[in-house]
């Protein structure tokens, strides 16, 4: 940061001196901002002057990190400074005019330029980029320690909990009656923000006075904006079984109700400790607490996996290699789910459709239409769901994994809690996961609250909460997979909203429901067993991760994943438009359909699942090959009335040798089925 007043120079400094060069260096590198700043309406309004410590070199940081609590105040009242420089460099050729055309100014609030002075700027520290983002000084938040007081650091985490914003007053002046010395009074954190008074006269006059009586200026207490949020580091950046920590943090002006629960921010400030509430017969203890000087939402950041060019070659030449058998390159990329379960083709093409989702759009009536597809695998025990579960959670780049309990007091959706006599938003496990996968196990045991609220998380993708005066909107645009055993024996005769507890509107918000059935069958046993006890994966691991023709890595299904969400926005032929229409019509007209199914939702899911499909196939547009095979995954979904009756149990369901003659049959007969529709 050029013309930055680095260590050496300022550690030689007065305050005074140091609020010059800080002033300097505000207008030389920030004029820009001031100016901004400058000709905003509002002259009461705190505004933020974002300082970024990247372009200067280690040594300006370094002071800032050692000594924040003094220097940044310093900084503050540098920008002020700055500002009335610039203030003055901006009304100069105002200033000449007036003087040269004899017009007087009336001293009124605005002045000439449309410029108001304002009292509040507030200089913000970015350390992104720069070595400010080093170990010692962005730790974890679980590795917080005493060593860490008092110095700029940076934390990473997700917003869990959100309070009220609040006012507090930030300072107060008095007078000594002795003396008549004035002297200001800043909040205690360490004792929640009490004002203490001074003991004896903090004059510093010639004569030491030593006055003991001290009277309040009126009109001189300072307020501030104030909330209290607290953030978790997140769980996958963790080894297995650490348990996430979390902090509380102090917003204070412009930061307040800048985050909400369930964002990933990244906060710089000064880490100091406040006194956990006194209750009877327990121990008082310091808490850590940070104040933020800056935070900075990094939701939009999330996808941190980009794809390099050979990676793009790569995929791109497996689809040339494919191009006359395209379902046999595609299980061989779904061969790569779950490698340790055998079979359970059907299982694995719906949680890579469903990771891979389709095409968020808005209707012309207005109303958005999700792109995320949410799953829900129904299965008699040691089915493999809680195999899907993990697997699914390690193949997205932001995943909770909970129960239908929830793993916290807020559950699946939000909640209102009492933190320290405060009232807070807990975000449950659907906010936490907002933009990512939530896989659910014991999917009906969700508490009554969160039955209420999950159906609107599910479809609008949002969950607004009025309680304890906190009002506010939370966003849930997050892939729902759900497993559950069924409730006693499944009976295959009785609908799904029976043989679960769940009720039908909350089934048909699932793309796809899957039926696991556990129905002993010898040859099934016997194929499984051997492929358990050879300790083999279906067809190997490939070797080399990077050889493409073998079953795909982790790694490398992730980065397709995140690769073809980003890169294709399918759109629907006409002739698969047609296809998907017709079926929606049989599915209407059929006799037994199932009311709760068969509605608009389904045909949203047959698009959202043919988009998906054809993002996996690499391309840019929805074929005929997609919709069937978008109608042959919801024909699997035992909870419609399937128009294609052989395709049995899902779990029973394995890789076809040759997939691509395989589907030509399948397609002759739906679209046999479908001529009828005319
Ligand atoms: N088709 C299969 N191939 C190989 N292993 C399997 C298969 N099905 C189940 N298993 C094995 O059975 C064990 C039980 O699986 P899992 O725990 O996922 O079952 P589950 O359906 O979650 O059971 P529950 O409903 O009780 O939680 C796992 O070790 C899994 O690998
Ligand atoms: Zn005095």
């Amino acid at each position: 940061m050029k013309g930055f007043p680095v260590a050496s120079e300022t550690h030689r400094q007065s305050p005074a001196e140091l609020v010059q060069s800080f002033a300097r260096f505000l207008i030389r590198c920030h004029s820009k901002d001031l100016r901004s700043i400058l000709l905003s309406q509002d002259p009461i309004l705190h505004y933020p002057l974002v300082v970024e410590v990247a372009r200067g070199g280690p040594s300006s940081g370094a002071l800032l990190f050692s000594h924040p609590a003094s220097l940044l105040p310093l900084f503050d009242q540098a920008a002020r400074l700055s500002r009335q420089r610039a203030l003055i460099s901006h009304f100069l050729p105002f200033f000449l005019y007036f003087i040269r055309n004899g017009v007087v100014l009336d001293g009124s609030k605005e002045l000439a330029g449309g410029a108001f002075p304002k009292d509040f700027v507030h200089v913000r520290i970015n350390v992104g980029g720069s070595p400010l983002e080093c170990p010692e000084t962005s730790p974890r938040i679980g590795r917080l320690r005493v060593k860490h007081r008092g110095i700029l650091l940076t934390v990473k985490g997700t917003v869990i909990r959100s309070g009220a914003v609040k006012m507090i007053e930030g300072e107060r002046e008095y007078m000594c009656r002795r003396c008549k010395h004035r002297f200001k009074v800043q909040p205690e954190l360490e004792s929640g923000n009490v004002i203490r008074l001074p003991t004896s006269c903090p004059s510093k006059g010639a004569k030491s006075c030593d006055g003991a009586n001290f009277q309040f200026v009126e009109n001189s207490i300072v307020c501030h904006d104030y909330q209290e949020i607290k953030i978790q580091e997140s769980a996958q950046v963790m080894g297995v079984g650490s348990i996430p920590r979390s902090i509380p943090i102090i917003l204070m002006d412009d930061l307040v109700d800048t985050v909400k629960a369930g964002d990933d921010v990244i906060t710089t400030g000064v880490l100091s400790a406040k006194w956990s509430s006194d209750l009877k017969d327990v121990r008082c203890d310091l808490d850590p607490i940070l104040l933020a000087n800056h935070v900075r939402r990094t939701n939009e950041l999330k996808s941190d996996m980009d794809t390099p060019d050979d990676m793009v070659k790569k995929f791109e030449q497996f689809w040339s290699d494919f191009s006359d058998k395209p379902l046999k390159g595609r299980n061989i990329i779904l061969q790569g789910i779950c490698p340790q379960v055998f079979g359970l083709f059907t299982v694995k093409l719906a949680v890579m459709l469903t990771l891979v989702g389709g095409v968020q759009h808005v209707e012309a009536s207005g109303t958005k239409v999700r792109g995320e597809s949410h799953l829900l695998l129904v299965g008699d025990p040691g089915t493999g769901k809680s195999q899907f579960l993990k697997f699914a959670a390690k193949l997205s780049n932001r995943s909770v994994i909970t129960t239908g309990l929830g793993s916290t007091s807020a559950g699946l959706t939000v909640t209102a809690v009492k933190d320290g006599g405060e009232w807070m938003l807990e975000a449950g496990a659907l906010v936490l996961a907002d933009g990512g996968l939530c896989c659910i196990d014991e999917f009906d045991s969700m508490r009554e609250h969160d039955r209420a609220t999950i159906h609107e998380a599910m479809e609008q993708q949002t969950i607004s909460i009025a309680k304890a005066g906190l009002v506010t909107t939370l966003s849930t645009r997050t892939i729902v997979f759900g497993a559950t055993n069924p409730k006693g024996q499944y009976d295959p005769s009785q609908p799904l909203s029976v043989n679960t507890t769940l009720s039908g509107p909350l089934l048909s918000r699932f793309d796809i429901v899957l039926v696991l059935l556990d129905t002993r069958n010898p040859e099934w046993d016997s194929v499984v067993s051997s492929h358990i006890l050879s300790e083999k994966e279906e067809q190997g691991c490939g070797k080399d991760e990077e050889d493409l023709g073998n079953v795909w890595s982790l790694s490398m299904l992730r980065r397709y994943i995140h690769y073809v969400k980003g890169r294709f926005k399918p759109v629907l032929t006409e002739e698969s438009e047609r296809i998907i229409s017709n079926y929606y019509q049989l599915q209407r007209r059929s006799a037994v359909h199932n009311a709760a199914r068969t509605t608009v939702r389904m045909l949203e899911s047959l698009i959202r699942l043919a988009q998906a499909h054809a993002r996996v196939m690499f391309r840019n547009e929805v074929t005929r090959l997609d919709a069937i095979t978008a109608i042959l995954c919801i024909e699997s979904s035992m909870t419609i009335s399937a128009i294609v009756d052989n395709l049995g149990n899902a779990l029973h369901s394995n890789f076809a040798p040759n997939p691509d003659e395989e589907y030509s049959k399948q397609e002759a007969l739906i679209l046999e089925k479908l001529r009828a529709v005319r």
